[in-house]
């Protein structure tokens, strides 16, 4: 029968195969089976490269580059990262963004999570990290732009991946399907080229800024012009996965309120609070690796590509490895060794890992801290329900919910 022919299961159920394309990838949630894959040499599967040049709002940066250039790139631009001592200023200016102060200590004020913090968040990007200032028709724009999570559902992009639809050829068909379904994301690859265009026009570099640097090898022929405008969309795309965290976060603040007590009382017991929320709302819902060796062109030697899929959301709901994996409780994080071994991994694993590690958790820490202080003018309010976090998109950018906070 069609159906049996299309798919055809082998092992344990693992790894999965298309015989009619020849391509093997294997799926595992099995921390003992990553561990053995990380002991081999590794990098970015293809096909997660495919599906994010072709499907999402990046095509030339760092994120979709072979590991050389990715390489020496990310030494480069691991120098004008902000200092960990000057992130908590950051994460208080930005919570003082979010939460914007008013007179009245009745009324209650919301805003809908994803456009609110997506904006905020690329300010503090452009600023802090590409460190540019911000001209005003290019802040005016920030301020009048939507920035809706426009992806594609995981199960079709590889679907149109396995149908050769990110082949240059079928550039047509995809404009067709996303204009009759998938209007967002046809609408954000207009907003992130509009934007990579503005912030040349309309932001003037400081010296010794990334974004100078970056001039500099564009100039001197290092990078291409292409791979400068993609460093600059890199701004947009990590805005997207920080404001997916820090938009979860809040809302779980929000909806476990003694938290917000026990934070204020014990500041170190954020972090084990943001390690929870990447546990159940990873930003990155599946990553894929495959062999370093296995170069373009030659990725179904001996008939298959050996690519190795990690579901990180299955991961970090496993109940084989997580006790009560659904409910939210941070303190499991207090025994160090349970993130230990291959089971919690939301920035990946390797050398094409994320850069923002670090950035971001103190950048996430210290905005639990800030808003859960006396320090802090608000006081978020109490909500019924965790937010939900499903598992269809390879990334699943800021959700859309709406939080609500009043003056202390
Ligand atoms: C909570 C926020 C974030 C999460 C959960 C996250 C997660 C990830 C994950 C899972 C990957 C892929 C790793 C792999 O394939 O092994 C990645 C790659 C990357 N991330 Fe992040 N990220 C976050 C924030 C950021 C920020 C703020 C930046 C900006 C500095 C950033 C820059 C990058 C870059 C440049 C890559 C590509 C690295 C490469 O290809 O070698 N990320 N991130």
């Amino acid at each position: 029968m069609l159906k049996f022919n299309l798919f055809k299961w082998q092992g344990s159920g693992k790894v999965y195969t298309l015989p009619w394309l020849r391509n093997r990838l294997e799926y595992s949630s099995d921390p003992q089976r990553i561990g053995e894959y990380a002991k081999t040499s590794f990098t970015r599967s293809r096909f997660v490269m495919k599906m994010l040049t072709e499907f999402h709002l990046s095509k030339n940066s760092i994120v979709v580059s072979e590991d050389d250039h990715a390489m020496w790139l990310k030494r480069i631009s691991r120098a004008h990262m902000p200092a960990d001592e000057a992130i908590p200023l950051i994460a208080h200016d930005l919570m003082d963004h979010v939460f914007p102060t008013f007179e009245s200590h009745q009324e209650q004020q919301s805003f809908q999570v994803t456009d609110k913090l997506v904006r905020e968040i690329y300010r503090i990007m452009l600023d802090k990290m590409l460190k540019v200032n911000v001209l005003k028709p290019l802040d005016d724009y920030i301020e009048t732009t939507k920035f809706p999570h426009g992806s594609r559902p995981m199960v079709l992009e590889g679907l149109m991946y396995s149908l050769r639809l990110h082949m240059p050829f079928m550039r047509p068909v995809r404009y067709f399907l996303d204009c009759l379904f998938f209007k967002k994301s046809l609408y954000m690859k207009r907003v992130s080229s509009k934007l990579e265009q503005m912030v040349y026009d309309f932001s003037i570099p400081r010296p010794n800024s990334w974004f100078s640097t970056l001039v500099e090898l564009k100039e001197s022929g290092k990078i291409t012009r292409l791979q400068f405008r993609g460093e600059i969309t890199s701004m947009l795309v990590s805005s997207f996965s920080l404001a997916s965290a820090m938009g979860y976060a809040l809302l779980c603040l929000a909806a476990r309120p003694q938290y917000q007590r026990k934070i204020q009382e014990d500041p170190g017991f954020a972090k084990y609070f943001v390690m929870e929320v990447l546990r159940l709302y990873p930003p990155f819902r599946q990553f894929g690796y495959q062999q370093s060796d296995v170069t373009q062109g030659n990725d179904k030697a001996g008939g298959v590509s050996h690519e190795f899929m990690i579901p990180i959301f299955e991961l970090h709901r496993n109940s084989d490895i997580w006790e009560n994996p659904k409910k939210f409780y941070p303190e499991r994080f207090l025994q160090p060794e349970v993130a230990k071994g291959f089971k919690y991994m939301p920035f990946g694993m390797g050398k094409r890992s994320c850069p923002g590690r670090n950035f971001s958790m103190i950048l996430l820490t210290q905005a639990l801290q800030y808003v859960c202080s006396d320090k802090s003018p608000i006081h978020i309010i109490k909500r019924d329900t965790l937010p939900r976090g499903g598992s269809g998109r390879l990334l699943s950018f800021a959700i859309e919910d709406t939080i609500s906070y009043r003056m202390k």
